[in-house]
């Protein structure tokens, strides 16, 4: 197996790194995801690289480690909170050693597709790669018109392409080749992450990241600082039918002092609504479910100053 564990020989140079993988809904990000990690080991960590990013899963080699970081979609802008998440994503690809965009084989190149690739070609230095997904849904003329494709969106918009790499998660072509050449695009590094100590909740951070960004967007001063979010519980509602299901979220919203309380739920309670109505939209929008959101304001006193309550924070 290759399968590192403590104190297992590493081979030398060891290479390690991040990488993120993008492209419009249903380009088939996750599944590649999933065939990349494989089943060798447990997907998902709690553990972000920035506070604001979520580890997607840790493909283990003997001769590397890549971490697949999760990032928010990229929108158009709309809103204050949607310009906040495009920053996120932002900062995510300039933190990341690879960021590889894909786009389905079977699907043309649309206007999707140019708006992601346009603003990735503004964050210069991250390394990038196109990788044409799902070739096993379409022909080879289909397939090499589609690199040519990617090939022309890559020099419109000033893309520099480490590599054009086509690819079958669900036929289990080039999988292989796609990870060694992400691996190859890795600086040396060290073991980032032990095995065995992957927890597995990256929905449960990312839903608590929505809910704080949607409490931030209009607080000032100190406050932004202040606010923590836990999700305590979260799942599918039970008796649903299939094709209804409602998730239900139970989050608390934690501040650290009583007129803090006050300022986040507002005017009879009108702010904490705001803020539970625009959570909920965006977390529907990621997880693509509709949300039943409890939301709670809890007051951790002074939080920030205390490493248990940290920890429990999630910090
Ligand atoms: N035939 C085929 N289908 C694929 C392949 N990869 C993904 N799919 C399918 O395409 C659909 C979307 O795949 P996902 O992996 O969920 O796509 P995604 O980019 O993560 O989608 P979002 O979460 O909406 O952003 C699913 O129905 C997959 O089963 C592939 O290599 N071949």
């Amino acid at each position: 197996m290759g399968v590192l564990r403590r104190g297992a020989v590493v081979s030398d140079p060891f290479k390690s790194g991040f990488a993120s993988f993008v492209g419009r809904p249903n380009a088939g990000k996750s599944t590649l995801t999933n065939a990349l990690v494989g089943q060798k080991i447990v997907i998902t960590s709690d553990k972000p690289q920035t506070t604001r990013t979520v580890v997607r899963g840790i493909v283990h080699r003997d001769d590397a480690q890549l971490v697949l970081i999760d990032t928010p979609g990229l929108h158009r802008p709309r809103t204050l909170l949607g310009e906040r998440l495009n920053d996120l994503v932002r900062t995510t690809w300039a933190e990341v050693d690879v960021v590889a965009v894909c786009f389905p084989s079977d699907e043309k190149i649309g206007p999707g597709d140019r708006f992601i690739v346009t603003e990735l070609a503004k964050v210069r230095r991250t390394v990038k790669i196109a990788v044409a997904t799902k070739t096993d849904l379409a022909t080879p003329e289909r397939i090499g018109q589609h690199l040519l494709d990617i090939q022309a969106l890559g020099q419109e918009t000033g893309t520099e392409w480490a590599e054009i790499v086509p690819v079958s998660a669900v036929a289990g072509d080039q999988v292989q080749l796609l990870a060694d050449l992400l691996v190859g695009l890795l600086p040396e590094g060290p073991v980032l992450y032990p095995d065995g100590e992957l927890t597995d909740a990256p929905e449960e951070l990312l839903v608590a990241d929505l809910i704080r960004e949607a409490a931030l967007d209009g607080v000032r001063d100190e406050l932004p600082h202040s606010i923590a979010v836990v999700v305590e519980e979260m799942g599918l509602r039970e008796g649903r039918p299939e094709d209804k299901p409602l998730l239900d979220v139970h989050a608390n919203l934690y501040v650290e002092r009583d007129s803090q309380k006050g300022i986040v739920i507002g005017r009879k309670g009108a702010r904490l609504k705001d803020v539970g109505s625009r959570a909920r939209v965006s977390i529907e929008a990621m997880l693509g479910t509709p949300v039943y959101l409890d939301l709670h304001v809890k007051i951790a006193k002074d939080w920030q100053r205390d490493p248990r309550q940290l920890r429990k924070l999630g910090f």
